[in-house]
């Protein structure tokens, strides 16, 4: 069985939450490999191993953990070269996108974005157009590079060996962008990422000020939820930027998305239909929301979210 190789992205010096779920989208495809640029990939071997791979390919070039992106094209190209793979699979945040069409253009690949599905004979899904079609592709020619979005695929990868495979990028002379100075532009939550979070609950224009926006707050945090926003509210100042969910903002696809005071508007869509079940709150019945709602709940959301917050509390201590 050809390798599959998943580029592993490290979030505090571990395997990011992405990483099970990529991994168990390698092995309905091939036999999943890991591939990591960094320096502590001995350490992280093992628990690769655990989340099913097979083989774990490392680069550690220097200075790796202080350039854009490149080093992971390094890493990933090198992983190419020595394991031929029958595919590459990277997750969707903006660095693994980047370093997958890179990586692409680089082995002559097939680039496939937006994937939300796959089968074993390699036919994907996506979304394209800002979610306006879904569509079934597969690879005209060269590898295909996957670029998964989470809660796409269910299950997990069997627990495998995580052979370490150290990979030779010093060769590789490609421009590179060094980082300077980092800064954390929010404070970190302790709320799930919005990206890979099961339950997003998301709150637009209709809540009508950034105290009342508490609330939806109130309401994720009940449901241990991740927090998003429409770009209204964004714009209001109701909340950070980072929360927008959209076309412009972050591309989400949770089991469960909760819309909360949110109009529906195509931008708004194209960030959040893909969800397995989506509810929303609007007290206009009319709202382009409820066309693609499983259950939609039409009143004052004022009104409606304490009731289903009282609901979720007695169902919880009962
Ligand atoms: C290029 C471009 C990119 C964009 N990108 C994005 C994007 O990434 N994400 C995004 O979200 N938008 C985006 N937009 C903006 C988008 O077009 C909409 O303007 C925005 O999504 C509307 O946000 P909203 O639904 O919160 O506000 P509104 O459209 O104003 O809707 C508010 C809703 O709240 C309801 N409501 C009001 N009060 C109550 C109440 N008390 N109880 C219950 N319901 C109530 C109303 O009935 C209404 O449906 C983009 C626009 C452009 C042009």
């Amino acid at each position: 069985m050809s390798q599959v190789l998943v580029l592993v992205e490290l979030a505090g010096g571990k395997p990011a939450e992405s990483t099970r779920e990529l991994l168990a989208a390698a092995a309905v495809l091939g036999e999943p490999a890991a591939v990591v640029a960094s320096g502590s990939a001995k350490e992280l071997a093992a628990e690769l191993g655990r989340l099913g791979a097979e083989t774990v390919y490392a680069s550690s070039a220097e200075g790796a953990d202080s350039l854009l992106v490149t080093p992971q094209v390094a890493a990933l190209a090198a992983a190419v070269e020595a394991a031929q793979p029958s595919a590459v699979i990277v997750g969707s945040s903006p660095d693994s996108r980047e370093a997958g069409a890179r990586l692409a253009v680089r082995v002559g690949g097939a680039y496939q974005s937006d994937v939300i599905g796959l089968e074993a004979d390699g036919t994907v899904a996506q979304q394209a157009f800002g979610g306006a079609f879904n569509i079934t592709a597969s690879a005209a020619k060269g590898i295909p590079v996957i670029s998964l979005r989470s809660n796409s695929i269910d299950g997990a990868a069997a627990a495998a060996s995580g052979t370490l495979v150290q990979l030779d990028v010093s060769g590789d002379t490609a421009p590179t962008t060094e980082i300077v100075s980092r800064h954390q532009q929010t404070a970190a939550s302790e709320r799930p990422s919005l990206k890979a979070a099961n339950i997003v609950v998301s709150g637009g224009r209709g809540l009508g000020s950034k105290e009342k926006f508490v609330l939806v707050e109130e309401l994720a945090d009940l449901l241990g939820a991740a927090l998003g926003a429409s770009r209204a509210a964004v714009d209001a100042g109701y909340c950070e930027h980072n929360l927008q969910v959209g076309q412009t903002g972050t591309t989400v696809s949770p089991n469960l998305y909760i819309a909360v005071g949110i109009s529906g508007a195509i931008q708004h869509l194209a960030g959040m239909q893909s969800s397995k079940t989506i509810v929303a709150i609007n007290k206009d019945e009319n709202s382009p929301i409820f066309d693609i709602a499983d259950f939609g709940i039409v009143g004052d959301l004022f009104t409606v979210v304490p009731q289903f917050m009282d609901a979720v509390k007695a169902r919880k201590n009962g």
